[in-house]
């Protein structure tokens, strides 16, 4: 397994920032990790032992923030990388949070429902002890839900003996979560989009997507790009895409996948299905990239034909294929931009849990489009006159925001917890 290391990037914006040595030293490497084994009794009787993780990578602007991952793929490598990427995220969207993430290795699909819910209350059982709403706040991520938050919310409330519901976000609204999470990562990106777009004066009915992966950020994303207008041509999870060249609705595909369907085998009017892969080669405007890390890199970025990439996954692109596009002219638009939405609305669903002073819709909605449409605004703008990617340009404000922060602290030793 590869060890972690910062990006090439982080080195070229530390030199355009200017920072500090202390700068440099501090943001090299991650705070904490923490390994667990946590033992799941099967519905057969047998145990299950699953490693888990939970890593904080930077705390200097507030408690650690990040999402849990469910996956047979995971490692404590990705899962730092994971928590690095929520800690630019956080300080570019000027929340007080640092970055931490989490993951557990593991099949989820292979568990039952009450499998699936030993599994979250384990976990918080395992890692309780770096976790707290001023410390360390799970939240949702690839195969965790609502209902996972929920489960870990209560474990949490369980141990502390008393309701703790700032301990972690992404939970049912039911169970303190907050309105407007479970869209939030697709209404963030598509918020991006607009602002992007509209610099370009293009149309959404003029602007063709094909969004790969079709869980919690790609599905809202597709259905709320839909309803705006877009002409939605394609979506795909891990068995396959579907394409509909006159454009689909997402809405009949999300209650296919509701009741248990695989895209591939999806037999609507007027789509075909195709392998996931050749999702990646149509001839669209936007390419929407809502699965998992490195789908595009340097042994397929040739079939890119997109002339925006949007990445609302963590790290679809790799550093390799990010340079192949920029050369071809191609806009990538962020991950810790695009996809900021989930934890934007995170924090508010924090702010309502310590306060008890619970938003409706609306204002949940109004307060996110204000912080997406001005992140990337200055985003854009930096990008536009500092001629650098909009990746770079995210990356100098973020990382602009953490230096000032570390040096303001001097010679400090504190971590959370
Ligand atoms: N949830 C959130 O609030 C946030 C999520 N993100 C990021 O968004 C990405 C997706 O997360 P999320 O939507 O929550 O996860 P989900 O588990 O809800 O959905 C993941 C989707 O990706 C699909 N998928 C997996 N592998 C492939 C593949 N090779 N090709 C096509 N589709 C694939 C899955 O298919 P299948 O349905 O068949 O399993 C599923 O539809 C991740 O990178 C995550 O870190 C970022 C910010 C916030
Ligand atoms: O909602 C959150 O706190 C974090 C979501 C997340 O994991 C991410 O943005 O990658």
């Amino acid at each position: 397994m590869r060890d972690f290391q910062l990006p090439d990037l982080m080195h070229r914006v530390f030199d355009a920032i200017d920072a500090s040595d202390d700068v440099r030293a501090r943001l090299a490497q991650r705070d904490r990790v923490m390994e667990v084994q946590i033992v799941v009794r099967r519905d057969d009787g047998s145990l299950a032992v699953l490693p888990g993780w939970r890593v904080q990578y930077d705390t200097t602007l507030g408690p650690a923030k990040g999402g849990v991952r469910f996956h047979p793929e995971v490692s404590p490598t990705e899962v730092t990388e994971l928590a690095f990427w929520m800690t630019l995220k956080c300080a570019l969207m000027n929340l007080p949070f640092g970055g931490g993430k989490g993951g557990v290795k593991v099949d989820p699909k292979a568990l039952s429902p009450i499998e699936l819910e030993r599994l979250a209350r384990g976990y918080v059982r395992g890692i309780f002890e770096v976790l707290g709403p001023d410390d360390d706040i799970p939240a949702p991520d690839v195969n965790t839900n609502g209902r996972v938050m929920g489960w870990m919310a209560d474990e949490y409330s369980i141990i502390e003996r008393r309701r703790q519901p700032a301990a972690v976000t992404g939970k049912p609204i039911c169970l303190g979560g907050s309105a407007g999470r479970v869209s939030a990562t697709g209404q963030g990106a598509l918020h991006v989009l607009d602002a992007w777009l509209a610099r370009q004066d293009r149309a959404p009915a003029e602007t063709r997507v094909a969004v790969q992966g079709f869980g919690n950020a790609g599905a809202h994303f597709a259905s709320l790009a839909h309803a705006a207008g877009y002409r939605v041509v394609a979506v795909s999870d891990s068995s396959g895409a579907v394409v509909r060249e006159d454009g689909l609705d997402p809405g009949p595909l999300r209650a296919f996948k509701a009741d248990g369907g695989h895209l591939a085998d999806y037999d609507g009017a007027g789509c075909k299905t195709v392998g996931g892969d050749a999702l990646l080669a149509l001839d669209v405007d936007v390419l929407a990239l809502a699965a998992l890390q490195n789908a595009v890199t340097e042994d397929n970025v040739g079939d890119v034909r997109a002339g925006t990439v949007l990445e609302l996954a963590n790290g679809p692109v790799s550093p390799g294929a990010d340079g192949a596009l920029r050369e071809r002219e191609v806009t990538v638009l962020p991950d810790i931009l695009v996809n900021a939405g989930g934890v934007t609305v995170s924090y508010y669903e924090w702010i309502q849990g310590r306060t008890g002073d619970y938003w409706d819709a609306d204002t949940v909605a109004g307060r996110l489009k204000t912080r997406m449409d001005r992140t990337a605004a200055q985003v854009l703008d930096l990008a536009e006159e500092a001629a650098i990617p909009p990746r770079e340009a995210a990356y100098r404000i973020a990382v602009g925001r953490i230096a000032d922060a570390i040096d303001s602290r001097g010679n400090s030793t504190y971590f959370s917890g």
